[in-house]
C-alpha cells in the first residue's frame, strides 16, 4: 500500500452539464436546443429517453448544492444552457434563465464552492441550427455574443470559464459519425464545425481579455490515449492520428496558430480541408490559461488501410483489460501518458482534469446503500496516475470527477450511470453511493492510501 498525496491548493471537484441534469426543458422561457430535437426524434436515444425532466436540477438548486457541500468539493463544474438564457441563440435575453444561474452561482459561492462554468456542453439553440448551426460561420458571432453576455453578467462571481466541452464530440461524433445531435454524417461538415468552433473559441477568449474579466479561461478537449499494437512506424502513426483527431486538431491551432500538418495532409489526401478565412488562425490562437482534460479510456490501435481502419486507417484492437458497464476499457496509465504528452507538447500549461469517471450501473441494495466498489477502484487507479503526474512536474491543478449524480447519458439515455449519487428517475430521489463517501474522504484528507 502507498500513500498518494496532492498539493495543498489542489482543486477537487465534480462535473455535470446542463442538458444532462436540468430538465425544465420548456419552462420559464427556455428555447429548444438541438438535443431536445434529437432526443424527441424516435430512434436517436435508447428507450426514447430525453432531457425533458432529467434530474430536475432546475428546481433543486438548494438540494444539489447541499450534496456538493456535504461532499466537500472546492469547485463545481457545470454548464450553461445557451437556449435557456438566449432562447433564439442571440438577441432577446431570457431573464428567468439568467436568474436560475444566479441562484446556482450565489448558492455555490455562499457555500465556499468555486463555480467552474462551461459555456457550451452541446446544447446549441435549435434556432441557430435552423440557420446551419456550427456548420455556418454565423454561429461564430452568435457564440461570441452569448459568451460576452455571460462574462458581463457573472463578472467577479465566476472566475473559471471553459468555452467548449469536447470539440471532437461537437464536430465528429455529432456531424460525421451521427451518434450525437444533430446527427449528421458528413466529414467536410465535421471539419467545418471544428474550424468554426475554434474561431468562436478565439473570439470569446479575445472578448474575455478585452472586457477585463477577472479569472481564467480555457477549453476542454476529450482525449482518449492510443497505444500502438506493434512498435512499428505504421502502428505508431495510426495512434498519432487517433489522438490527433480529438486532441492536436484543436490544441495545435490554439497553441501554434496552425493545424497539425500530419492531420491536414491526411484529410487533404482524402479530399478535405478546413474552411480557413484570412485572419481566422490569428483569432484562434488567443493565449488561454489552462487546458481541461476529459479522460475516460484509451485504445490500442494498429494501421489498417481497409474498412476496419476507417477514415484514419487506424483499427482499434482490444487492450485486453476490464471494461466499465458502458464498454469502455479501463487503462489508467493512459491518463498519465496523456498528461505527459500534453505537458511536453504545449509547454507544461496549467491543466485540470475536467472529467474522469466510470459507468457502473449498481442499483440500490437493502438498507438503501449502493455498493459501487468498482467505481471506487476506477477512481483510485486514475487518481494514482494524477498524483504521479504532479510528482513528475506536470502542472495539474485540479480534478473534477464525472459525475456528481447519475444523469442523461446522451444517446445511451438513463441506462448508463456515472454518478457518485444515484438518481431514481421515477421519484428523483438522490442517494449517495459508497463512492461518494470514498471521494469525500479523499478530498478532506487531500491524500489516500492504496
Ligand atoms: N460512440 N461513442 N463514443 C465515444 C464517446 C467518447 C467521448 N465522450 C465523452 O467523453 C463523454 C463526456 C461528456 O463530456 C459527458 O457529457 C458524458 O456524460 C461523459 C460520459 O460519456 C463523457
Amino acid at each position: 500500500m502507498s500513500i498518494h498525496k496532492f498539493p495543498q491548493d489542489f482543486k477537487w471537484g465534480v462535473a455535470t452539464a446542463s442538458y444532462q441534469i436540468e430538465g425544465a426543458y420548456n419552462e420559464d422561457g427556455r428555447g429548444m436546443s438541438i438535443w431536445d430535437t434529437f432526443a424527441h426524434t424516435p430512434g436517436k436515444v435508447k428507450n426514447g429517453d430525453n432531457g425533458n425532466v432529467a434530474c430536475d436540477s432546475y428546481h433543486r438548486v438548494e438540494e444539489d448544492v447541499q450534496l456538493l457541500k456535504d461532499l466537500g468539493v472546492k469547485v463545481y463544474r457545470f454548464s450553461v444552457s445557451w437556449p435557456r438564457v438566449l432562447p433564439s441563440g442571440r438577441g432577446e435575453v431570457n431573464q428567468a434563465g439568467l436568474d436560475y444561474y444566479h441562484r446556482l452561482v450565489d448558492a455555490l459561492v455562499a457555500n465556499g464552492i468555486e463555480p467552474f462554468c462551461t459555456l457550451y456542453h452541446w446544447d446549441l439553440p435549435q434556432a441557430l441550427q435552423d440557420e446551419g448551426g456550427w456548420g455556418s460561420r454565423g454561429t461564430i458571432d452568435a457564440f461570441a455574443e452569448y459568451a460576452e453576455l455571460m462574462f458581463n453578467e457573472f463578472k467577479g462571481k465566476i472566475k473559471h470559464w471553459i468555452t467548449f466541452n469536447e470539440p471532437w464530440c461537437m464536430a465528429f461524433l455529432s456531424n460525421y459519425l451521427g451518434v450525437h445531435a444533430p446527427g449528421n454524417k458528413d466529414l467536410q461538415l465535421a471539419i467545418d464545425v471544428s474550424h468554426h468552433l475554434l474561431v468562436a473559441h478565439g473570439k470569446a477568449v479575445k472578448r474575455f481579455r478585452e472586457l477585463g474579466i477577472p479569472g481564467e479561461i480555457g477549453i476542454a478537449p476529450n482525449t482518449a490515449w492510443a497505444v500502438p499494437y506493434r512498435n512499428t512506424e505504421e502502428d505508431i502513426e495510426a495512434c498519432l492520428r487517433i489522438y490527433g483527431w480529438s486532441g492536436d486538431w484543436y490544441l495545435d491551432p490554439i497553441y501554434f496558430g496552425e493545424y497539425p500538418k500530419f492531420m491536414l495532409e491526411w484529410y487533404e489526401k482524402l479530399g478535405y480541408k478546413p474552411p480557413v478565412v484570412a485572419g481566422d488562425m490569428d483569432i484562434i490562437r488567443q493565449p488561454i490559461d489552462f487546458i481541461g482534460i476529459n479522460y475516460y479510456t484509451s485504445s490500442m490501435n494498429r494501421y489498417n488501410p481497409g474498412e476496419a481502419g476507417g477514415m484514419l486507417s487506424s483499427e482499434a484492437v482490444s487492450l485486453g483489460v476490464a471494461k466499465t458497464d458502458i464498454g469502455w476499457e479501463i487503462y489508467a496509465e493512459g491518463l498519465y501518458q496523456l498528461l505527459r504528452y500534453t505537458a511536453d507538447k504545449y509547454g507544461n500549461p496549467n491543466l485540470y482534469i475536467t472529467e474522469n469517471g466510470a459507468c457502473y450501473n449498481d442499483g440500490l441494495e437493502q438498507g438503501g446503500r449502493i455498493h459501487d466498489q468498482r467505481r471506487i477502484d476506477y477512481l483510485a487507479m486514475h487518481l494514482i496516475q494524477a498524483s504521479r503526474a504532479i510528482e513528475d512536474g506536470i502542472n495539474l491543478k485540479g480534478y473534477m470527477e464525472w459525475s456528481l449524480m447519475d444523469n442523461f447519458e446522451w444517446a445511451e439515455g438513463y441506462g448508463m450511470r456515472f454518478g457518485l449519487v444515484h438518481v431514481d428517475y421515477d421519484t428523483l430521489v438522490r442517494t449517495k453511493k459508497d463512492s461518494y463517501y470514498w471521494y469525500k474522504g479523499v478530498i478532506s484528507r487531500n491524500w489516500f492510501e492504496r
